[in-house]
């Protein structure tokens, strides 16, 4: 049997961190959301073991990879001796603040779940999740949400109002270990408005979820990397109503509610980055599909 399921980036709309914790992880509070920029992964079952192939040569090809890590938890939790193949179409790019790794890994403990007919609930599934990685709770459950704790603790909000993301992506990933450990809290310049952003979520308002846009990592990511800064203004320049660095970063985006204004901004960053897409929200309850 084949299954093939669609895992979706995510963008974060507002990014706060409020304290170091004794386990060395931040408690984070944040606004994400889905966007329809996805991979997608075939898993088919074989006699035993595991096998991972991918279209990109920028993943890990062994335990490293987040998915095959989803797999040896569901193999070894549950005693189960069937194998699997798993095969990953990567089209997010890697290392880029859009949670690929952690949307690959929600996806092939959704795709098992039903593969093998375990009957783990989403919530529960979200939970094995957290110990793959602090976005992958969010990624198993999908649509739009403010992530507290690691991420794990999660309200879902209303979507933003349908609109575009063009998204920018710097040719250097960034290692979030790295942003998180030279974040310096003291020193943070700007805090998101959540309160405001929820407002805005909720009144359907695309100038103010604009407005409301913000991310204390930027205050590392930017100083280490200007281009990051230099797309923010381009992107903005170009007609972006609302402009921003998605998680840890590189990867900038911009959201625009017209589409001409979404062709002009997209053809002019092209002089200026390779990695351009134009995508939408996804953001209602549309997580990870099955097909
Ligand atoms: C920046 C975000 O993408 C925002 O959505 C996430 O917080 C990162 O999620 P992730 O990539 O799944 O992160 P993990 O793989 O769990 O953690 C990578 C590293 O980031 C740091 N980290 C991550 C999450 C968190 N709440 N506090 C942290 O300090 C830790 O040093 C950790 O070792
Ligand atoms: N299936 C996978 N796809 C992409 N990267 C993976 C995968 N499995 C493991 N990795 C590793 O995870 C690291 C982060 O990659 P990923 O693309 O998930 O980053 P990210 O978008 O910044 O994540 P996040 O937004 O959750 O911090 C990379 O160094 C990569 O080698």
């Amino acid at each position: 049997m084949d299954i093939s399921i669609k895992a979706p980036a995510k963008i974060n709309l507002t990014l706060d961190v409020l304290h170091k914790r004794a386990d060395g992880y931040h408690e984070l509070e944040m606004v994400m959301t889905t966007i329809d920029l996805a991979d997608r992964i075939d898993l088919t079952e074989t006699t035993g073991g595991i096998q991972l192939e991918s279209t990109s040569g920028f993943v890990p090809f062994d335990e490293r990879n987040l998915a095959y890590q989803a797999a040896v938890m569901v193999k070894e939790r549950l005693g189960i001796k069937k194998g699997v193949h798993i095969l990953i179409h990567k089209h997010i790019p890697v290392a880029a603040g859009l949670a690929g790794g952690s949307s690959d890994a929600a996806a092939t403990l959704i795709g098992l779940n039903r593969l093998w007919n375990l009957g783990l609930s989403r919530e529960e599934l979200a939970k094995w999740g957290l110990e793959l990685g602090s976005d992958v709770p969010f990624c198993v459950l999908g649509g739009t949400a403010i992530a507290r704790g690691r991420g794990e603790n999660l309200t879902p909000v209303p979507p933003p109002p349908p609109c575009w993301v063009i998204l920018a992506k710097p040719s250097h990933g960034v290692s979030t270990a790295e942003v998180f450990g030279a974040l310096k809290l003291d020193q943070v310049s700007h805090r998101p408005n959540l309160k405001g952003m929820i407002q805005a979520l909720e009144s359907k308002d695309f100038d103010a979820v604009c407005g409301h846009l913000d991310n204390v990592l930027e205050d590392v990511t930017i100083p280490a990397y200007p281009k990051v800064a230099r797309l923010k203004e381009r992107m903005a320049a170009f007609g972006a109503q609302g402009v921003l660095m998605s998680g840890s970063g590189p990867t900038v985006f911009g959201l625009i509610n017209r589409e001409s204004v979404a062709k002009r901004v997209v053809n002019g960053l092209r002089g200026f980055c390779r990695h351009v897409y134009a995508v939408r929200i996804l953001g209602g309850t549309e997580g990870i599909q099955l097909e």
